[in-house]
């Protein structure tokens, strides 16, 4: 058990959306508990639910069943007054950005200062220091159609945390931006979440997102949490089959490799993957063959995962399990 306190308790929530003439469940039995300062991660594939659960975290949409625990306060109990304030501390920022597009980019984070009925004066001074903190000081006067994806996210953001928030909700905030511009907006979230002690959380169908910021993940499927537990876990040893499906970065690759005799090897940072394939071959005398492989080298270090075909005879299967188990190479079969 954490003994942290939770900021934010999911407790048996459930959402069903009542239309005319059907009924949609999108929520099913959802408890979960993101604790205070830390990066969380909600993914799924399209439809799962994601985009419901983070609108009921900050109630834009009410539950149906269970309940919203806010820095210890139980949402389904307060007003719409009380719930706007509550909405303060909990900014989101979304993938097409939201910018009001008539705004410039100091105008576009002085807007909920405006509302919270700051005095003009001051809400330019914190706009001007936010656009510091997102690295757009020179940006003040632009239109969002003068900026980038990735600056507008950056604008985004600022005006996201004009209101001081305690929570910070992302929903596919990276998802409309190329890799770069993706790992730089990761970057400053990262920042973000260490300098201001922000709590973040990040929706999306990216596996990579997930494993690039945060610390703990859950996994969202068919409205409900499929699996969940810190990033390393999920990804060294993934239980279920969408966990699968989302660590293999995507459907296709699951079916591939169903069958026998074939091992998932993962590189954790601790190792250079080249050498290891190599050298492994090498000592065992035996030859493996690569089905996949999504493997990052960074600064010297591999990360990522390879999937290899055993060989068929049982002394170089042995002599290939007792290599890994030697240099702690973390693996697992591939059922
Ligand atoms: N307002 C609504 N009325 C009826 N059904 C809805 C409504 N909003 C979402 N749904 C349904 O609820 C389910 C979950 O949708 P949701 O948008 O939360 O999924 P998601 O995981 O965010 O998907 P995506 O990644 O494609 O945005 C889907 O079956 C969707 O069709």
């Amino acid at each position: 058990m954490d003994n942290r306190t939770p900021i934010i308790e999911l407790i048996g929530l459930g959402k069903i959306y009542n239309n005319k003439n059907s009924s949609v469940r999108a929520l099913e039995d959802i408890n979960l508990s993101i604790y205070e300062g830390e990066i969380f991660g909600i993914i799924g594939l399209s439809g799962a639910g994601k985009s419901t659960l983070v609108r009921c975290i900050n109630y834009l949409e009410r539950p149906t069943e269970g309940k919203v625990i806010f820095n210890g306060i139980d949402l389904s109990k307060v007003s719409e007054k009380e719930l706007l304030k509550i909405r303060q501390s909990m900014s989101m920022i979304f993938q097409q950005f939201n910018l009001l597009m008539q705004r410039t980019a100091l105008q576009n984070i002085c807007f909920p200062l405006e509302i919270a009925g700051v005095p003009k004066k001051e809400a330019r001074k914190r706009a001007y220091e936010l656009l510091e903190v997102v690295g757009l000081k020179d940006k003040a006067k632009a239109y969002p159609a003068q900026l980038s994806g990735g600056q507008k996210q950056r604008v985004a953001i600022a005006r996201a945390l004009a209101t001081n928030p305690k929570v910070l909700l992302c929903d596919e905030a990276t998802s409309a931006l190329d890799p770069t511009t993706t790992r730089s907006i990761l970057n400053l979230l990262k920042e973000i979440n260490q300098k201001l002690g922000i709590t973040v959380i990040v929706i999306t169908h990216e596996m990579s997102v997930i494993e690039e910021i945060c610390s703990r993940v859950a996994i969202v499927d068919k409205s409900q949490i499929a699996e969940i537990g810190t990033v390393e876990e999920v990804f060294m040893k993934p239980k279920s089959k969408i966990a699968k499906q989302l660590v293999f970065s995507g459907a296709n690759h699951i079916e591939i490799f169903e069958g026998k005799d074939k091992l998932r090897i993962i590189f954790d940072g601790r190792t250079s993957f080249e050498p290891v394939i190599a050298n492994m071959v090498l000592e065992c005398k035996t030859p493996v063959n690569i089905l996949f492989a999504d493997t990052k080298d960074i600064y010297g270090k591999a990360y990522g995962q390879m999937v290899i075909q055993l060989p068929d005879d049982e002394s170089g299967k042995k002599r290939i399990y007792a290599y890994l188990e030697t240099h702690k190479i973390p693996f697992e079969e591939v059922i």
